[in-house]
C-alpha cells in the first residue's frame, strides 16, 4: 500500500462528560488510509461512525491518542494549514440558498484566497476542474435553490474538491438519494481517488454499494474496534458478518448481503440452472424456503424446463409468479 495519507495512532474517540469523566466509543483504532484510496465505513446504528468522523475532521477532540495527516498531528496544524489537507463533506440535507454552483465551488478556495477572498487566475481554473471532475459543469450558472439533492450533493463535492486536499471525508453523502444518486456519487468519489489521488472517506449504511466500490472497508464492531480490510477478505473471514451480529439478520457469503433469522417455513428442491435458477432460488427464500439441490428429500420439486418456464410436480408454470402461486404464496 502506498504511504499513509491519514493516520490514526492507538486513537480513542467518545464524549467528555461532568466531572472530568469521559465515555469512550470506539478504542486503541490505529488505521490507515493512503492516498488513491477510497474507504467506505461501515457500522449499526449508534456505533460510532459520526463520532469518528467528527474527531478525524478535528470537530471534536479525540479521548486519547492522535491523528496525523502527512505525518503532521492534526492538533498542530491551523485552521488554514488543515483546510488544505482535508475537507468535509457532510451528511445533513444541505442549506438551500441563492448562491450559484460556481459561487458555491468558489468558496472551497478560502484556504487560499486573500483575505479580501479575491480569486486569482489559478483559483478559477481549480474552479472549473473542480466542476468538470465532479461532472457539475451544467451546475456552474444554476442557483442551488433549483438544484435537486443529487446535484447539491455533486456540487458539495466540488466545493471540497476545490480545496486541493489530500482526504476528503464525507458523512453519509448519499443519505437522501435515490439508487441512482447513490451509484452515481459513489462511483465519482471511487473515481476522483483513482485518477487525482485523493484518499476519501465515506460512512454509508448503503451495504452494496460500499461491497461493490471501496477499496477497502473501514467496519465499526459492536466491541469498539473497528476492522479493516478489502470487502471480499472481509465477507471470507466473517467480520462483516460479525458487524451486525446484534441485530436479527445473518449475512450471506455467497451473495453478500443480510436475511432475517426467521426459521425456514420448509423444503423445496430446485433444479435450475443460471440466471433464471438464481431469481427462483431468490423467490422461494424471500417466502422463507430452504432451496436444496433436486433428489435430496421428500418435498416438492420444482424443474427449469426452459427459460423462465417450470414445471412443480408435474404441474407447469409460465413464471416464477405460478410457482409460488402452486405453492400457496398467490
Ligand atoms: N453528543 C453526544 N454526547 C454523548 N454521547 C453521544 C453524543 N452523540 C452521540 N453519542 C453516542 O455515541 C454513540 C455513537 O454515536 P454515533 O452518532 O457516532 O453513531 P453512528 O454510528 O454514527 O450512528 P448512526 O448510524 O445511527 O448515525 C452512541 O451511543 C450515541 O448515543
Amino acid at each position: 500500500m502506498n504511504q499513509p495519507v491519514l493516520a490514526t495512532h492507538n486513537l480513542s474517540v467518545g464524549y467528555h462528560q461532568r466531572r472530568g469523566q469521559s465515555r469512550s466509543v470506539l478504542q486503541n483504532l490505529s488505521l490507515t488510509l493512503a492516498n488513491g484510496e477510497f474507504v467506505c465505513l461501515l457500522g449499526a446504528n449508534g456505533a460510532g461512525k459520526s463520532t469518528l468522523i467528527r474527531t478525524l475532521t478535528h470537530m471534536q477532540a479525540p479521548i486519547s491518542g492522535s491523528i496525523t495527516i502527512n505525518q503532521q498531528p492534526l492538533q498542530q496544524l491551523s485552521q488554514a494549514q488543515l483546510a488544505k489537507q482535508l475537507s468535509v463533506v457532510l451528511t445533513d440535507r444541505l442549506q438551500v440558498s441563492n448562491l450559484s454552483g460556481y459561487e458555491l465551488v468558489s468558496l472551497g478556495r478560502m484556504p487560499y484566497t486573500n483575505m479580501f477572498g479575491s480569486l486569482n487566475q489559478h483559483d478559477h481554473q481549480v474552479i472549473r476542474w473542480a466542476l468538470h471532475a465532479t461532472n457539475s459543469d451544467d451546475l456552474a450558472q444554476r442557483l442551488l435553490n433549483e438544484m435537486s439533492d443529487g446535484e447539491r450533493q455533486r456540487i458539495m463535492i466540488a466545493r471540497a474538491l476545490a480545496q486541493e486536499p489530500a482526504v476528503m471525508i464525507l458523512d453519509e453523502p448519499t443519505a437522501f438519494l435515490d439508487l441512482p444518486r447513490r451509484v452515481e456519487i459513489t462511483s465519482l468519489l471511487r473515481k476522483l481517488a483513482h485518477e487525482t489521488g485523493l484518499a476519501a472517506i465515506m460512512s454509508t449504511h448503503d451495504l452494496d454499494l460500499a461491497i461493490g466500490s471501496a477499496d477497502r472497508l473501514w467496519l465499526v464492531l459492536d466491541d469498539g474496534s473497528v476492522e479493516c480490510g478489502t470487502p471480499e477478505d472481509l465477507i471470507l473471514d466473517g467480520r462483516l458478518a460479525q458487524t451486525f451480529r446484534k441485530s436479527q439478520l445473518h449475512f450471506d457469503q455467497q451473495r453478500g448481503g443480510f436475511r432475517s433469522h426467521s426459521k425456514p417455513i420448509g423444503k423445496v428442491q430446485l433444479s435450475a440452472s443460471g440466471l433464471d435458477g438464481q431469481w427462483m432460488q431468490h423467490a422461494l427464500e424471500r417466502y422463507g424456503y430452504q432451496v436444496i439441490a433436486s433428489g435430496q428429500a421428500d418435498c416438492p420439486h420444482i424443474q427449469q424446463l426452459e427459460h423462465n418456464r417450470w414445471q412443480i410436480e408435474h404441474q407447469p408454470c409460465a413464471t416464477i409468479g405460478q410457482v409460488l402461486a402452486y405453492l400457496g404464496h398467490a
